[in-house]
């Protein structure tokens, strides 16, 4: 008998989402006879504790009896339980300063963690995550930027709709001016910006057309790596090559910042990989990108004008383009960023139900049943000891002292 728990949240803001809806869990317990799954009560979660005992689910407030534990952000150290093993974002995998302390006390509780980061496919591709809601809500915050510095047509908040169904509901009807849109990357948050601009009527056209003439129609252009990048000496993409070197490529897409109203940006990001544009660039007199909504939102990342995250309640904030500094959103002379960290809360019931959906078909037989490539690859600490593969944040993981 193997009993899962699915634990309250507890970083701060709360995260409202959750591994396994009612229905999920219900489903499972079926399917898997050897497999019991208790809730922790919990008063803010996306689906209720009533929705939960209605599917035949046990809420409880006590889940030391549970061997695997559930959640979704980095649980805070006194929640702990030692020796249990946890499935959760941890964020240390990059040695995150905010995160050590987590990492050590995993460690000196004999815990074992399985990162949903670190979950992928023998290729790499990663198995799970919520970016494709990232996407979603992201695109609509952008074009809702838009149309509140523009005043030329209106869209209300995402989490105003409840649903995506809803979502898609708000969008008949609405009447766009003939804009530009650049969609930025190739992966889960690409397709829900994509998602979004298909339902909103927006056409696609190709990167030259985007460049060398105006439609009568908004459109917009996706933009993968090949069309972003190109190596400094001999202009080509090589995808592995550009995943190893990335230092020797430049980024394509200055050759589209005069032909574009909205950027949505959903490219992959770290230090080492070129930025879309530079910061001073946004002085040019030819820089027509009104309102960026930053998904990837890495502050002064791919977005230069990113300077630091904002909230699901107010979202949007103005960079001046002569002193490059924050503004109120909506001002003359200055470009609107979007730039918030738990986009897909904004849907928290489509997201964990569609989380809960992969986690089903590729994670969690491979967990019960043993055994699995998938999870040893993720499993970043066994029974309180850094796995090899994660042999690398050793020092990490014993510097300093532990608080908790
Ligand atoms: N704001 C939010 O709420 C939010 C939510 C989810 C994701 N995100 C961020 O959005 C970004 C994209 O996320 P995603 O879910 O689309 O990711 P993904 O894993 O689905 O796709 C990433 C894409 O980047 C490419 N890639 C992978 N490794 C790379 C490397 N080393 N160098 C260059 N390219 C590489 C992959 O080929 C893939 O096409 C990430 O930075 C993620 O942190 C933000």
């Amino acid at each position: 008998m193997i009993t899962l728990g699915l634990i309250r949240e507890g970083k701060v803001p709360a995260d409202n989402r959750v591994a396994l809806t009612p229905g999920q869990c219900k489903m499972l317990q079926k399917q898997f006879p050897q497999l019991t799954i208790k809730v922790q009560t919990c008063p803010t979660r996306c689906y209720t504790d009533k929705e939960y005992r209605m599917a035949g689910i046990e809420v409880v407030e006590d889940l030391s009896d549970c061997a695997i534990l559930l959640g979704i952000k980095e649980v805070p150290v006194n929640q702990l339980l030692a020796e249990k093993t946890y499935l959760f974002f941890s964020h240390t995998k990059k040695k995150q300063a905010h995160n050590q302390v987590l990492l050590q006390t995993i460690l000196k509780q004999h815990i074992t963690l399985i990162d949903f980061e670190c979950l992928e496919h023998s290729d790499g591709q990663r198995i799970i995550g919520f970016g494709f809601f990232a996407g979603v809500v992201g695109a609509h915050n952008g074009m809702m930027a838009y149309g509140n510095r523009t005043g030329s047509y209106q869209l209300e908040r995402v989490f105003k709709q409840k649903s995506f169904r809803k979502l898609i509901h708000a969008y008949f009807g609405l009447k766009l001016p003939n804009i530009k849109i650049g969609v930025t990357g190739s992966g889960r948050v690409a397709h829900g910006i994509v998602e979004v601009m298909n339902l909103m009527g927006i056409i696609e056209v190709e990167k030259e057309e985007y460049r060398s003439r105006s439609f009568e129609y908004p459109v917009y252009v996706q933009l993968k790596g090949a069309d972003l990048y190109a190596h400094k000496e001999e202009g080509s993409y090589n995808r592995d090559h550009f995943h190893e070197h990335p230092e020797q490529y430049r980024c394509l897409f200055p050759l589209y910042t005069s032909h574009t109203d909205i950027l949505l940006n959903g490219v992959y990001w770290d230090q080492n990989l070129p930025r879309l544009f530079e910061r001073e660039s946004i002085q040019d007199s030819d820089f027509r990108i009104s309102v960026i909504s930053d998904i990837t939102d890495d502050e002064n990342g791919s977005v230069p004008i990113n300077l630091g995250d904002q909230s699901i309640a107010d979202p949007v904030y103005g960079v001046s383009r002569s002193n490059l500094e924050k503004t109120k959103p909506y001002q003359p002379g200055s470009i609107d960023v979007v730039a918030v960290g738990n986009l897909p809360n904004e849907l928290p019931r489509d997201a964990s139900r569609y989380f809960g959906e992969q986690l089903i078909k590729f994670v969690l037989p491979e967990l019960l049943d043993g055994g699995s490539d998938i999870i040893d690859r993720a499993t970043i600490v066994r029974n309180g000891v850094l796995t090899p593969a994660f042999a690398y944040l050793h020092d990490y993981a014993t510097a300093g002292s532990i608080t908790a």
